[in-house]
Order: C-alpha cells, then sequence, then structure tokens
C-alpha cells in the first residue's frame, strides 16, 4: 500500500441486488467496529461519510435526456433500477476520484455489486493500466441480453469492461479502459451461460472454486497476483460476500453453496496485503437482515482488516 491513510466510503444501495436490505451494509460494518479495528492496526481513517441517491426525479430527467424519452429506457430493456443505479454511480464516481486525488486507499463498503460500476469509474481515472481482483460466487458478467434476473449487480463487472447498455457503459467514458487480460474472477460457482463465453472469448481468468479445490487458495493466490501485478499500475479488489460459503456467511442476498470457507478467505487476503499490489477495495453484498448473529458482518470486519495488515501473530 502506498501510503498509511484510508479513505473509508459508504455506499448504502442495494437496488442492484436481488432482494432488499444491503443498503444496510454499511451501517452495521461501522456499528460493528470497523473504524476502531483499523485504528488499532495504525492506520488513519477518514470517514467521507455516504454516497446518497439524489432525488429521483432527477434521475429520470437524466435518462430522458439521454435516450431521447423516458419510455424508450422501460420499454426497451429489462434492467431493473436502471435510472436509479446511473444517479448512485455517476456520484459515486465523483467521490471515489475524489479519494484517489487525495493519494488515499479508498475503501468502500456497499451496498450490492452494482456499485462498482461507479467505484471503478472512479479509480479508473487516475491508472491507465488497472488490475481487478473480482472475488465472487458469480462472475457479474451479464448484459441485457444474458441476464437471467435483470438485476444490475449481476452486470457490474461486464459494464466495468465496456459491455452492456450505454447508459450504464457511459458512466466510465472519461477513464481509461480495463484489459479483460488484468482482470481475475476468484470463487466462482455460479455462472450463466452467457458469462461463460464471455469468460471464454475475451480473455477473462477465472478461478472457479474447481481450480481453489484443486490448487489450494495458496497457489490461487500466487497466480491471480501475478497475472494483475504483471503490467499494470494499480489493483482494485473487489470483493463480494457471497464468495464465501453460506455456512461463513449467511448474510448475502444471492448465496450459493460449496463456497470459499473462513480461513482461505483470510489466506487470499492476507497474501494481497503481503503482494502490497491493492491500491483500492471495496465489500459488497453484505445484507444485515439476512445474517444470524452478526456472523456476517464480523466476518466481512474480519476480512476488511486482514486485507489492510491485520496479522495472527
Ligand atoms: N453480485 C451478485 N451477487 N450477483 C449475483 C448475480 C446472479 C445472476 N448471475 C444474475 O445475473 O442475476
Ligand atoms: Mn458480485
Ligand atoms: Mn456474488
Amino acid at each position: 500500500m502506498t501510503n498509511n491513510a484510508v479513505s473509508l466510503l459508504s455506499v448504502p444501495f442495494g437496488l442492484g441486488g436481488a432482494r432488499q436490505g444491503a443498503e444496510l451494509g454499511p451501517k452495521a460494518l461501522i456499528e460493528a467496529g470497523i473504524i476502531r479495528h483499523l485504528t488499532k492496526l495504525n492506520i488513519q481513517v477518514i470517514n467521507e461519510g455516504e454516497v446518497v441517491l439524489p432525488p429521483i426525479a432527477a434521475a429520470s430527467e437524466l435518462s430522458a435526456i439521454d435516450t431521447g424519452t423516458k419510455q424508450f429506457v422501460s420499454a426497451s430493456t429489462n434492467l431493473k433500477y436502471l435510472d436509479e443505479i446511473i444517479m448512485l454511480n455517476t456520484a459515486t464516481a465523483e467521490r471515489v476520484s475524489n479519494i484517489v486525488q487525495q493519494g488515499h486507499f479508498p475503501l468502500i463498503l456497499g451496498g450490492d455489486h452494482s456499485i462498482s460500476i461507479g467505484t471503478i469509474a472512479g479509480i479508473r481515472r487516475h491508472y491507465r493500466n488497472l488490475g481487478v481482483i473480482w472475488f465472487d460466487a458469480h462472475g457479474d458478467l451479464n448484459t441485457e441480453a444474458t441476464s437471467p434476473t435483470g438485476n444490475i449487480h449481476g452486470m457490474s463487472l461486464a459494464v466495468n469492461l465496456g459491455q452492456g447498455h450505454p447508459l450504464l457503459t457511459q458512466i466510465q467514458q472519461s477513464a481509461y479502459p480495463i484489459d479483460p487480460s488484468k482482470v481475475v474472477i476468484i470463487g466462482a460457482r455460479s455462472l450463466d451461460q452467457g458469462e461463460r463465453e464471455y469468460i471464454r472469448s475475451f480473455g477473462v481468468t477465472c478461478f472457479t472454486m474447481h481450480d481453489i479445490d484443486r490448487k489450494g487458495m495458496m497457489r490461487v493466490m500466487e497466480e491471480a497476483l501475478a497475472i494483475v501485478g504483471n503490467g499494470t499500475d494499480g489493483v482494485h479488489l473487489s470483493f463480494d460476500i457471497d464468495s464465501l460459503d453460506p455456512h461463513e456467511a449467511p448474510g448475502t442476498g444471492t448465496p450459493v453453496q460449496g463456497g470459499v470457507n473462513y480461513r482461505e478467505a483470510h489466506l487470499a487476503l492476507e497474501l494481497m496485503h503481503e503482494s502490497g499490489l491493492i491500491t483500492s477495495a471495496e465489500y459488497v453484498e453484505v445484507n444485515p437482515t439476512l445474517d444470524h448473529d452478526k456472523r456476517t458482518v464480523r466476518l466481512a470486519n474480519g476480512l476488511i482488516c486482514s486485507l489492510l495488515g491485520q496479522t495472527i501473530l
């Protein structure tokens, strides 16, 4: 990590997901003591507050301007809450970009995974060759043409790679593109057909649960870090808590069995810290309304600390 100040930005937004509740994630993580835990690691934490959704009238106007008519948007796509997601991510990109500008490490608390359209848009303005680690049970590589659900949290990595509805990809416009060969998905076990095809044809590396079973997390991380660190000038970690097994992390909206276990997840984040490559991070899809005794919230707290340097000894 290049410097010690961490800017903590909350994005309490859940409309990109399949169920309500991810919007409560940031508050739960803060209440569980994340700022105190990081301060104990000698990190200076700057609480940047929240990105809030502007009044929705403004959002409708924005879509109407860009597409001619508002009806065009709703009639021609199956994208759920497109207007809200455009507004939220446009605002998020600005806030994250300012944090990078100041030389702080952006740590973003989601929110569902659709928020990464904005976070990465902001980060990419400052990195010509950004590597991305996408820790997730899913690929989030759908477009409106392939999505089985219309939920935009399942499309955010595709949008970050320039694929999808023009009103979403335009949020990235003033930024450097991301090279798909510098993107690594880790923990995948639920991929839709269109996502499989995308991975094969665009050269995204995907370490599935099968690869983790076979090689072990240690080797997977060594290979992943070699890919995202090669020729890049920064690496963003997008950590979806549903990468973990639902036994460890029940508090999430789209759980998939057969996931990463507690120690594998910590090891992965400890290795990311050791590599010194990670320049920004977000933790998404924590849904406190589905949690069991704060297990998922506490786990996410610990996993943030491992990324930022906490060790057992
Ligand atoms: N960020 C997530 N949890 N994404 C889940 C996506 C699930 C499914 N592939 C979809 O497109 O709807
Ligand atoms: Mn995801
Ligand atoms: Mn997921």
